[in-house]
């Protein structure tokens, strides 16, 4: 496969909203490219980024490396804008979307990046309210230094599930602190005074099937 490229921006203002089963942050880019690898001649555009965890460190990722789960999985979602002329049209082909995985394992030094979607969690507590994060975020913060992948076409991981991704997971994880993970728990999946916290949003990985793995040793 060629060397999978990306260019991002950095933008302040960012709109991060609780969306009841997490937090989503809103990253329309048109200046992002990501492309080569397995994209083949098309260009994809960043949308959002979003994460899933788990109510313990030991579980939370969506995809398992010889059945070991991660403590949680940072998703960058793009579209192809080569070929469609929305978000909406591209999540009805398989070749539509490509999502970047890169898992989270808990370490001593919290991620400054994610600190700073941390910062603004106190104000998005309840299901629908949003706001925008302060700092400047650049997405490329969020990748691991090692850019060896493995790649294999998926769907979305909550319904409707449409079989339009093509997934593209980092093999080396970045490093979050418990305590931000325990901010993300806090998280209420309800809009009004009733708590129900997100305390996990992943879903376990599904039967490969005959589907091909690939992988990139970047
Ligand atoms: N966890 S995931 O990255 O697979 C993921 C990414 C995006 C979405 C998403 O955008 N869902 C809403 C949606 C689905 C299909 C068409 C749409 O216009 C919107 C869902 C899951
Ligand atoms: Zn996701």
């Amino acid at each position: 496969m060629k060397k999978l490229t990306f260019a991002y921006e950095s933008q302040s203002d960012l709109r991060i909203l609780n969306t009841g089963h997490g937090w989503k942050v809103e990253a329309p880019q048109s200046g992002s490219r990501l492309e080569g690898g397995p994209l083949g001649e098309d260009i994809y555009q960043l949308e959002q980024f979003h994460c899933h965890w788990g109510e313990t460190s030991a579980e939370g990722s969506e995809h398992t490396v010889d059945g070991r789960a991660y403590a949680g999985e940072l998703h960058l979602v793009h579209w192809n804008t080569t070929k469609y002329q929305s978000f909406a049209e591209a999540a009805q082909h398989p070749d539509g979307l490509a999502v970047l995985g890169v898992f989270f394992d808990v370490g001593n030094e919290s991620n400054d990046e994610i600190e700073k979607i941390v910062s603004t969690l106190s104000e998005i507590k309840f299901k629908g309210q949003f706001t925008d994060i302060p700092d400047v975020i650049d997405p490329t913060t969020f990748l691991p230094s090692g850019l060896g992948y493995w790649t294999y076409l998926g769907s979305l991981t909550t319904p409707p599930c449409n079989e339009c991704v093509i997934w593209i997971v980092y093999k080396e994880p970045i490093t979050v602190t418990e305590e931000q993970l325990v901010q993300f728990r806090c998280l209420s999946a309800c809009s009004g005074e009733a708590e129900e916290f997100i305390v996990k949003n992943y879903r376990p990985p599904q039967p490969l099937g005959n589907r091909a793995l690939r992988e990139c040793n970047a």
